[in-house]
C-alpha cells in the first residue's frame, strides 16, 4: 500500500482505533474531518502525490474553487443528516492544479479527475474519500472512440453512421427538411491491393480520408462504410447539391498523388447519389438507393457520380 499513515496523535483519532486499523488496508485516499470540516486526519492511500501533513488543520471546502466547494459542502451537510446505512452518493470532480493552491502546495502536480463521497461516522467524525479516476476516464474515452472509429483511417465506422442516419433522417422528415448521401467507392481498389500491396491500398485509405475531412464541411457526417466505400451525410443538401459536392469528391480523389515507395499512388471513385424523397424513407432505404445508383456509375465505367432518376 502506497503512502504513509500518519501517527495516531491527533486526538480525533485517538478515539477511532477501528478507523486506524481499517485504513490500513484502504487504497482510497480518506480525510477524517471533524462536525465543521476540518481536515483532522490523511491517509493518502494510492494518492502518492499528496503530502497529507500539508492539509491537516485545514477546512476541506474552501481548498476547492466554486462551484465545487459548495457541491463539496452540501454532500458534506447530507452525509451528516442522512440516515444510518443509506448508500454513499458518489460526485465527480476535477483538480487543476493552476487553480488549487493550497491542493497543489500539498503535491497536486497535474489536472486528475476524482470521484469522493462523504460517510459521517457520527456528527464529529465524517470521512471524506478520494479516488483517483483519471485513467479510467481516459481508458473509457479510449474504449467509447475506438468502438465508434474504424482503427486504420480514424473515420466514424458503419455504426457510429448508422446511429447519425437514423436520428438525422427521422429529424429531416419530421420538419421536411431536405438530406442527401453519397455513397463513394474506390474504383479497382483490389488491383492496388494486388499489384501495390495492402501497405499501399491502407496508404490509399487513409489519405482519402485525411482529404475528405478537409473537404467536408462541418455539419457533414463521414464514415467508413465498408471496405473501400465511403458514405457522406449531407444534411439541407437536395439533389442539385448533392451532384455538386459528389463531383468535387471525385475530382478531389483524381487528383490526389500519394508517394510510395514504388511510386505515387492514384486512383479514382465512383459515386451513388440518393436524396431523401419519400416520407417512408428511411436510412436503409436511401442506402439501397445510393447502392443502385453506383452500382450504374460502376456498370458506365467507374469515375462516375450517378443521382437518383429523375
Ligand atoms: N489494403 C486494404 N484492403 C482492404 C481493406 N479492407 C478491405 N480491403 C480489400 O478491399 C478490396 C475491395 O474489393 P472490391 O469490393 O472488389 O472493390 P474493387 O476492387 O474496388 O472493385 P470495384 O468496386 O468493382 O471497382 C478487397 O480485396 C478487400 O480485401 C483494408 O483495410 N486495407
Amino acid at each position: 500500500m502506497v503512502g504513509a499513515i500518519q501517527s495516531a496523535a491527533d486526538e480525533a483519532t485517538a478515539d477511532l482505533p477501528v478507523l486506524e486499523a481499517l485504513l490500513k488496508g484502504v487504497d482510497q485516499t480518506v480525510f477524517l474531518l471533524n462536525g465543521t470540516g476540518e481536515i483532522t486526519r490523511v491517509h493518502e492511500g494510492t494518492a502518492s502525490w499528496m503530502r497529507g501533513e500539508k492539509l491537516r488543520g485545514l477546512t476541506l471546502f474552501p481548498l476547492f474553487e466554486e462551484p465545487d466547494a459548495e457541491v463539496l459542502k452540501q454532500a458534506f451537510d447530507q452525509s451528516l443528516t442522512a440516515p444510518a446505512g443509506e448508500g454513499v452518493q458518489k460526485h465527480q470532480i476535477t483538480l487543476k492544479p493552476e487553480h488549487l493552491l493550497q491542493l497543489h502546495e500539498a503535491g497536486l502536480d497535474q489536472q486528475r479527475a476524482m470521484e469522493f463521497s462523504f460517510s459521517a461516522i457520527d456528527p464529529h467524525h465524517i470521512l471524506f474519500m478520494m479516488s483517483d479516476i483519471s485513467e479510467s476516464r481516459q481508458l473509457n474515452q479510449k474504449i467509447s472512440q475506438q468502438a465508434q472509429r474504424d482503427p486504420l483511417t480514424g473515420a466514424y465506422n458503419r455504426r457510429s453512421l448508422m446511429t447519425i442516419l437514423q436520428q438525422s433522417v427521422a429529424q429531416a422528415l419530421r420538419y421536411d427538411w431536405v438530406c442527401s448521401f453519397l455513397l463513394i467507392d474506390i474504383d479497382h481498389f483490389s488491383d492496388i491491393n494486388d499489384k501495390q500491396g495492402l501497405d499501399a491500398g491502407d496508404q490509399v485509405l487513409q489519405a482519402f480520408v485525411t482529404a475528405l475531412h478537409g473537404f467536408k464541411r462541418t455539419a457533414d457526417f463521414f464514415a467508413r462504410y465498408s471496405d473501400d466505400r465511403f458514405v457522406m451525410f449531407l444534411p439541407e443538401t437536395n439533389q442539385d447539391q448533392a451532384m455538386l459536392a459528389a463531383e468535387r469528391v471525385r475530382v478531389l480523389a483524381e487528383n490526389l498523388e500519394i508517394p510510395f515507395p514504388t511510386g505515387d499512388l492514384s486512383f479514382t471513385v465512383s459515386i451513388g447519389i440518393s436524396t431523401l424523397m419519400y416520407p417512408e424513407d428511411e436510412p436503409e432505404v436511401m442506402l439501397k438507393r445510393a447502392e443502385e445508383n453506383l452500382f450504374i456509375a460502376k456498370q458506365s465505367g467507374s469515375n462516375r457520380i450517378e443521382g437518383e432518376p429523375i
